[in-house]
C-alpha cells in the first residue's frame, strides 16, 4: 500500500492567493488493477493558468491541477516499463495512479544529460506555446519587430529566443534588473524593466521607434494598452495571458482598443496552446532540436520538496521566477 501526499485547494483563492488556501493531505492508494500503473512525481510545475482554472474548474476540497513528470514505479500496462519517465496531468499528488491514456513519453531522442524538467517548460507546454503562439498568431516573418512581456519567464524567454532563430528583432520586457540581464545573455535585441522606467510608452519607443509588427502578450492590463498604441500598421497581437488580471477581484474598466484597432487595422487574436494538440509532436521535436544544438537556452527557477508547491505557485505569481518555475519533489 503506497500513501499520497496531495495539496488540496482549502478555499478559493480571493485576490493574491495565500498559503492558507491549500492544505496537505495524504491518500492510501489501492493495489493496481490490470492496464494501471502506480507513477511518483519527480519534477511538478507550477503555472499561471492554475490561478484562473482554480475557479473555472475545481471546487473546494479538489487536488490541485497540474502536470508533473513522473516515473512509473510499478506498472500493470504493457505500454508503461516501470523506470519510464512520462508527463501526467496527475495535480498536485506526489503518487498516482494512472491507466495511461493521459501519460506521454518524453520525445525521443531526448538526452540522458538532459535536464527531465524541461518537459515542464522549454520543452512542454510553456515553449509549444511561445511555437504555435508565434507562428500560427502572431505569424512572423524575418525583419519583424516582436514584443513581449513577461519576457524572462517560461513562455516568454522562449518567444524571444524562437523569433531571433525566425530572423525578427525582439524586445522584451521583465519585472527585475536581473531578469533584463538575462534577457540581454540569451540574445534580446532590447530589454527594459517595466517597473522602473519612467514611463512605459517612452520605453516601448525607444526600444523600438518605428513600432512593433508583433506583440506576444503574456501580461495585458496596463502594459498592452500601452503597446497596442505603437503597434505598426497591420500589427499582429496574440493574446496569450493576462497574468496582471488574475489576482484581481473587480473587474477593470478599460482598456479600450478600439481606436488603435480600426485605424493601424490590427489583428488581436487570444489562443490556448492545446489548440494545437495534434502537432504537439512537431512542436516539441522542433524545441528539442534547437535546444540540444545550443540555439534555445533554457533557466530553471527550481524549489526543493513538495512541501512548498504553494510557496513555489506563489513565488511564481510575484514573480520570483528566472525561466520556468517547478517543484523537485
Ligand atoms: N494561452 C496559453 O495557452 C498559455 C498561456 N500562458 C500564459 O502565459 C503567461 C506566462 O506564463 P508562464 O511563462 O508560464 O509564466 P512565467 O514563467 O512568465 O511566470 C509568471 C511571470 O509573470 C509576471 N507577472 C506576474 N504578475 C504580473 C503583473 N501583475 N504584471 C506583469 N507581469 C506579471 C512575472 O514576471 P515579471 O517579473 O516580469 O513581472 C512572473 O515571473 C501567463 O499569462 C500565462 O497565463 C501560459 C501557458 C499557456
Ligand atoms: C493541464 C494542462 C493545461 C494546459 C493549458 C494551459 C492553458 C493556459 C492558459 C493560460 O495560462
Amino acid at each position: 500500500m503506497v500513501t499520497a501526499k496531495v495539496w488540496v485547494l482549502k478555499k478559493h483563492f480571493e485576490g493574491f492567493p495565500k498559503t492558507s488556501d491549500f492544505e496537505l493531505k495524504q491518500i492510501e492508494l489501492p493495489n493496481l488493477k490490470d492496464g494501471e500503473v502506480l507513477l511518483e512525481s519527480v519534477f511538478l510545475s507550477v503555472d499561471p493558468y492554475m490561478r484562473p482554472y482554480s475557479r473555472r474548474d475545481m471546487k473546494e476540497g479538489d487536488i490541485m491541477i497540474g502536470t508533473q513528470v513522473a516515473r512509473i514505479v510499478e506498472s500493470k500496462n504493457p505500454v508503461f516499463k516501470e523506470g519510464v519517465f512520462v508527463v501526467a496531468r496527475g495535480g498536485w499528488r506526489t503518487h498516482f495512479i494512472s491507466d495511461g491514456k493521459d501519460l506521454q513519453l518524453l520525445p525521443s531522442g531526448w538526452p540522458e544529460s538532459l535536464p527531465k524538467s524541461l518537459a515542464l517548460g522549454t520543452i512542454g507546454m510553456p515553449g509549444l506555446t511561445a511555437y504555435f503562439g508565434l507562428l500560427k498568431v502572431c505569424k512572423i516573418k524575418p525583419g519583424d519587430t516582436v514584443l513581449v512581456n513577461a519576457a524572462a519567464g517560461a513562455v516568454g524567454s522562449v518567444v524571444g529566443q524562437l523569433a531571433k532563430i525566425g530572423g525578427c528583432k525582439v524586445v522584451g520586457s521583465a519585472g527585475s534588473d536581473d531578469k533584463v540581464a538575462y534577457l540581454k545573455k540569451i540574445n534580446f535585441d532590447e530589454a527594459f524593466n517595466y517597473k522602473t522606467v519612467q514611463s512605459l510608452d517612452e520605453a516601448l519607443r525607444k526600444a523600438s521607434p518605428d513600432g512593433y509588427d508583433c506583440f506576444f502578450d503574456n501580461v495585458g492590463g496596463e502594459f498592452a494598452t500601452a503597446a497596442i498604441k505603437q503597434m505598426k500598421k497591420y500589427g499582429r497581437i496574440a493574446i496569450c495571458g493576462a497574468i496582471s488580471q488574475y489576482n484581481e477581484s473587480l473587474p477593470q474598466k478599460g482598456p479600450y482598443v478600439q481606436v488603435p484597432m480600426l485605424f493601424k487595422e490590427l489583428q488581436m487574436e487570444g489562443f490556448i496552446v492545446t489548440r494545437w494538440d495534434s502537432h504537439r509532436e512537431e512542436g516539441l521535436k522542433a524545441l528539442l532540436k534547437w535546444v540540444v544544438e545550443g540555439k534555445v537556452k533554457y533557466c530553471e527557477h527550481v524549489t526543493e520538496g513538495f512541501m512548498n508547491m504553494p510557496m513555489a505557485f506563489i513565488g511564481m505569481l510575484k514573480g520570483e521566477n528566472i525561466g520556468k518555475a517547478v517543484v523537485k519533489v
